[in-house]
């Protein structure tokens, strides 16, 4: 981007030189400030006497002090050194070189008013040129690792109109221009090294410098000295190079033709000078008026200087005056010079080359590029989420990442109590499914007992029951003990949840975190609902695997009752008492008005059922205001729900501490010595298995009862209650009376041969009273006898298989 900027002008003023001191010259300069001065101005003791007495009144014939007031840049007194004017204004020159913009620095100014002094200086005062070179290069070592410096130097000479190369003492050169600016013909750079060698060559340039003795000045220099470094800078990373070119010119004296007194020789060189300094004059004006055209061709001096002037340079233009009255025309020409410079504008741009890097280093660099773009383009988009994320948090400029931490702790802390939740409610489901197959074992073995004719052989299995019973314990124990431990771990996770909860309450955050905690109190209900859910499908799971082998036996014990009804009706033994049993087994099993209406849950489902139907058509008979209080209602609950959430943690195994209380109850039912029968088998499986299902209870299916309510019948008919016999057989919906009483009079029949096979055929229900009304013992006997009676001819008796499916595969 081009950058606008003014020449800066500086203005030096030099002391009195010895022959000033003697002539006691008049002070035409006093410096203001840093940046302003008084040319001309009144002098303190400039009082008139007339006649040794003070004037009121100032000399007539005097002429009127101008008492011009100029402002520059800068203003150096008298007392200021080179090292004053090289850090305050060269200095910063060398940094733009190396940023590279061409710089220039010229000093203008009459004979003897110490341009070549500024410039050059003395063993002591070493001047501008050589404290700027020399920092110059000590900037380019220390950038060497980043950048290469190929650096030459030229030093020519303008004399007579004349361009001559002070290295060399050869010309005179052409000046040519090209693209690049004026450029001298023939001109070769010297390169150079070091800071050394550059001080070198200038010292070997000035020597060769054309210099003659003037009244002002003994070493008066009758040329203008260009010296210019030239810097090619590489950049090693990226390969851009730039040419830079740092100029400082040490013009001639100023000073108008007359003053030098030279003849001939020296009066060309005056007037050569003049032309040169005329055109250089020119050339200000115009540019500082701002003119288009600049005659920089009317010198060979202003052609040079064309860059240095008007062209892409920071300049620095040093105006040296002296002090004394004796160059009063001299001095204020050049202040008017320099007033005039100071408007001078030029537009800076910075010198880059193209570099002639392999293709390769460009598709590298574009690649790279690409890359680096696919980064930035990716991190913006991260970043526009993150915004949009906070603008969607109510605009109340919360920091995602300030919340993560929080995030974070309350992850763990969930996921702990999740873990341990699942550790606790996992171990009592054990303990529970375990105590359900002890309970389930021992229940078959009653009914194994019960049907097993070969005591004998069922003493033997009772050994391998009973190993197998207490294995079952053992591991139930196991699991108890180390429950404690668990809910103790448990206990402690949900104390610091809580009170991670309350620390979230008092954050400035909470009503996000109490959103998010809220969230998690849900993921923990959810965690230990899979965990019932997973148990009581287990637990439902072999329920149903033993309600189905339960059927299979009784299947086949009524099959071996109804052949024994058969036979003794057959018989004729069939007695009354065993007839109204059958009828009464019957009836039991009958459905009942009340199986068939609805019930509680029915009508729960009903009514949610009518709720949604509601919701999804608003227009329903509901008033607006009985919508909102169910509306409330539900809010309501939800809270509360969510408010029992929060305390999860310890309810969860208070809710399950009941549970426990209820198996609890059960498994020392189980622990008492009892001798059960079938009924007895039947209730108190129905009843753990209610423990453990309580969440999930359902209506027992009908034929689950039918068949509890046959056997309780045939335990009653055991005890001799014949009446209630007979009124389970008849109230039984899978056999008919007819059919049952035709197997038990079959079976008396076969049993007892009095009785005759037509007598089963046609009146069975009698065979059966008359058998019953003449005996007293249960119906075990005679059906095991029976039974046993019937096997003998078959290929395998139903007793066997009803002894084998009642030998219930329970899990390990
Ligand atoms: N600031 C200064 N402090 C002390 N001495 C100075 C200063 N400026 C110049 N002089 C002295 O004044 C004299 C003339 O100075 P200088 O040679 O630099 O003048 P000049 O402008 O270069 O003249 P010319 O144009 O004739 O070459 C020298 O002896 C120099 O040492």
């Amino acid at each position: 981007m081009p950058e606008q900027t003014n020449i800066k002008v500086i203005v030096r003023v030099r002391p009195y030189n010895q022959r000033e001191t003697e002539q006691n010259q008049r002070c035409i300069i006093k410096v203001m400030d840093g940046s302003s001065l008084l040319f001309d101005p009144d002098e303190e003791d400039d009082e008139f006497f007339f006649q040794g007495a003070k004037q009121q009144y100032r000399d007539i014939s005097k002429r009127t002090n101008k008492k011009l007031s100029m402002e520059f840049d800068r203003v150096y007194d008298t007392d200021r050194t080179n090292e004053d004017l090289f850090m305050e204004c060269t200095a910063p020159l060398v940094d733009a070189v190396l940023d590279g913009y061409n710089c220039s620095v010229f000093v203008y100014g009459a004979t003897g008013a110490g341009k070549t002094y500024t410039m050059l200086g003395s063993e002591n005062s070493p001047g501008l040129t050589f404290l700027t070179m020399r920092d110059l290069f000590e900037k380019i070592q220390s950038q060497q690792d980043i950048r290469k410096f190929d650096v030459g130097v030229s030093y020519l000479e303008v004399y007579n109109e004349q361009v001559m190369n002070l290295l060399t003492k050869s010309g005179p050169l052409k000046l040519r221009e090209d693209s690049n600016g004026v450029v001298v013909s023939g001109l070769v750079l010297q390169p150079i090294y070091s800071a050394d060698e550059l001080l070198h060559m200038l010292r070997l340039g000035n020597s060769n410098r054309t210099q003659h003795p003037t009244d002002s000045n003994a070493e008066s220099s009758r040329s203008h000295a260009i010296f210019q470094v030239h810097i090619r800078i590489t950049d090693h990373n990226t390969g851009a190079k730039r040419s830079v070119k740092l100029s400082m010119i040490d013009l001639a004296g100023s000073e108008r033709a007359a003053s030098t007194k030279g003849l001939g020789m020296r009066f060309k060189e005056g007037a050569s000078i003049n032309k040169s300094l005329l055109a250089l004059g020119n050339c200000i004006n115009k540019l500082a008026d701002g003119l288009k055209h600049i005659p920089y061709r009317d010198s060979n001096l202003t052609r040079i200087l064309k860059d240095s002037l008007g062209g892409n340079c920071r300049t620095l233009m040093v105006a040296n005056v002296s002090m004394s009255s004796l160059t009063y025309e001299d001095t204020y020409n050049t202040l008017k010079y320099a007033s005039r410079a100071k408007k001078i504008r030029s537009v800076l741009r910075q010198n880059v080359l193209k570099s002639n890097l392999p293709k390769e280093f460009y598709v590298k660099k574009v690649t790279e590029l690409m890359s680096e773009q696919e980064r930035l383009l990716q991190h913006n988009k991260g970043l526009e989420a993150k915004l949009a994320q906070m603008e969607r948090s109510g605009n109340n400029g919360y920091d995602p990442q300030e919340l993560k931490p929080w995030f974070n702790r309350i992850d763990a802390v969930y996921a702990t109590v999740i873990k341990l939740q699942q550790c606790v409610i996992g171990l009592r489901s054990k303990i529970q499914t375990l105590s359900y197959r002890q309970t389930l074992k021992k229940d078959f073995e009653q009914l194994r007992k019960i049907v097993t004719l070969d005591q004998r052989l069922f003493q033997e299995d009772y050994k391998l029951f009973t190993n197998y019973v207490n294995a079952l314990g053992a591991r139930n124990q196991k699991y108890t003990d180390e429950l404690p431990l668990w809910r103790n771990k448990l206990e402690a996770a949900c104390i610091n949840l809580k009170k991670l909860k309350l620390e979230a309450k008092e954050s400035k955050y909470h009503h996000i975190l109490s959103l998010y905690l809220s969230n998690k109190d849900l993921e923990v209900q959810l965690s230990k609902q899979q965990i019932n859910s997973n148990h009581l499908t287990g637990i439902n799971n072999e329920q149903a695997e033993n309600s189905s082998l339960l059927r299979k036996s009784f299947s086949m014990i009524c099959d071996v009752l109804h052949q024994l009804y058969n036979r003794l009706e057959e018989t004729q033994k069939l007695t009354p008492e065993i007839q109204g049993v059958y009828e009464r087994l019957e009836r039991k099993m009958r459905f009942t008005e009340s199986e068939t209406e609805a019930t509680a849950q029915d009508m729960e489902l009903d009514a949610l059922l009518a709720e949604q139907h509601e919701e999804d058509e608003p227009s329903s008979a509901l008033t607006s205001s009985a919508r909102k209080r169910n509306r409330t209602r539900r809010y309501t609950h939800t809270l509360t729900n969510s408010e029992f959430v929060l305390h999860l943690g310890v309810d969860s195994f208070e809710d399950t501490d009941s549970d426990t209380d209820t198996v609890e109850d059960s498994q020392q039912q189980f622990k008492k010595p009892r001798n059960l029968d079938v009924t007895q088998v039947i209730a108190s499986n129905t009843k753990s298995h209610k423990a453990l299902t309580a969440t999930v209870t359902k209506p027992r299916p009908v034929s689950h009862r039918m068949v509890s309510d046959m056997l309780s019948d045939q335990n009653v008919c055991g005890s001799a209650d014949k009446e209630k016999m007979k009124q389970a057989l008849l109230k039984s919906s899978k056999f008919t009376t007819q059919g049952l009483q035709r197997t038990c009079a079959a079976a008396i029949q076969k049993e007892n041969l009095k009785f005759s096979a037509n007598c089963v055929r046609k009146s069975p229900r009698a065979l059966i009273a008359k058998t019953l009304a003449g005996s007293s013992a249960t119906l075990r006997k005679p059906i095991s006898r029976l039974a046993g009676t019937l096997g003998s001819g078959a290929k395998e008796a139903p007793v066997v298989r009803i002894n084998r499916a009642a030998s219930f595969r329970v899990k390990k």
